[in-house]
């Protein structure tokens, strides 16, 4: 059975969406017979990589899976959130040799967008479970 670590950026501002995207991922994670076994909750998405990182580096976590929601603001402030975000993740994966997904939704993304994207939660599960069993 695969070892799932999973965190979730519950930035305020959409917590209806972070909620149905965590939905979605547990029950990837259930339809696939994966086990779920820490979450980690943080602010918002810029604040992923460490936490992804502490899972990462666990013995019994085989491979770990990123929500966040960013949505546009008036500033390219989401731009800067969403590729830090994105590049952090990269490194965390090659660093500790173990699969990261991006499951962060956005940026140029409107709330309305958003919420017809909760299901990238489920996908970003599927996708760490494809990785931790099929990678070389
Ligand atoms: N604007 C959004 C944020 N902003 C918060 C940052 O991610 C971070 O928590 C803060 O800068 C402290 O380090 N986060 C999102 O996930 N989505 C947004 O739309
Ligand atoms: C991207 C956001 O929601 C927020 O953090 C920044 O908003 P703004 O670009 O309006 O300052």
């Amino acid at each position: 059975m695969v070892q799932l670590g999973l965190v979730v950026a519950q930035y305020d501002k959409h917590g209806q969406v972070v909620e149905e995207m965590e939905e979605s991922a547990r029950q990837a994670a259930a339809d696939h017979d994966a086990d779920v076994v820490e979450t980690v909750a943080v602010p918002g998405s810029y604040d992923t990589p460490l936490a992804a990182d502490r899972l990462a580096r666990r013995d019994d976590v085989d491979a770990v899976a990123v929500l966040g929601v960013i949505v546009e603001g008036d500033t390219a402030h989401d731009a800067v959130i969403a590729d830090a975000a994105a590049q952090g993740l990269t490194d965390v994966a090659l660093d500790r040799d173990t699969p990261v997904t991006l499951g962060i939704i956005g940026p140029g993304m409107s709330t309305a967008e958003a919420e017809a994207r909760t299901h990238k939660g489920g996908s970003a599960v599927t996708s760490a479970i494809e990785l931790a069993t099929q990678l070389p």
